[in-house]
């Protein structure tokens, strides 16, 4: 069963009203960054290449087609007893832009991030609503205890 967007509420941080959802709460623009240096996927580890934050004028970012590191602004912590997916805004999606997002862990914490597909030019700013973040009732055996735990928490 998927939860409310008051039990969602309830396990990110920071969150306004404006934010929450009937059945989730959209996340908002941290930052952008751009990844300069390759990555690894092994069968005996990982590893994420190099990024480097893309021009800002302000708050505004004006992205020219191509793949984005876009870093959430709130602290999520996925509940034990639960799943969480996320979804792009539709407006995004609407305007040729696309989020591809991955599985949240029960017992993640943190700022997480998802890979942001601009296929025409779009203006986003900091703070701005991108992103929609539900939470579904899971079984499981261990929480998560991965490399990405509690990152970005101390921004
Ligand atoms: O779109 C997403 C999906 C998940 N996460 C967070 C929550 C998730 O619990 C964590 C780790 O994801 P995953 O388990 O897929 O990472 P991994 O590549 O398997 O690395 P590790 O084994 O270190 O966890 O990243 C994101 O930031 N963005």
């Amino acid at each position: 069963m998927f939860r409310s967007g008051q039990f969602v509420a309830s396990h990110i941080e920071s969150v306004t009203d404006e934010q929450v959802q009937p059945n989730g709460v959209d996340l908002t623009l941290g930052d952008v960054l751009e990844q300069v240096e390759p990555g690894r996927v092994g069968v005996d580890g990982k590893s994420v290449g190099d990024r480097e934050p893309v021009d800002v004028a302000g708050d505004v970012f004006d992205l020219d087609p191509g793949g984005y590191i876009l870093q959430y602004a709130e602290t999520i912590s996925i509940p034990d007893d639960h799943v969480g997916f996320l979804y792009p805004r539709s407006t995004l999606m609407r305007n040729s832009c696309m989020l591809n997002t991955a599985v949240w862990d029960a017992g993640y914490e943190g700022k997480g991030e998802g890979l942001l597909q601009v296929h025409h030019p779009i203006r986003l700013e900091r703070g701005a609503r991108v992103a929609q973040l539900v939470l579904a009732e899971a079984a499981h055996a261990d929480v998560y205890d991965g490399t990405y735990q509690g990152e970005r928490t101390d921004e």
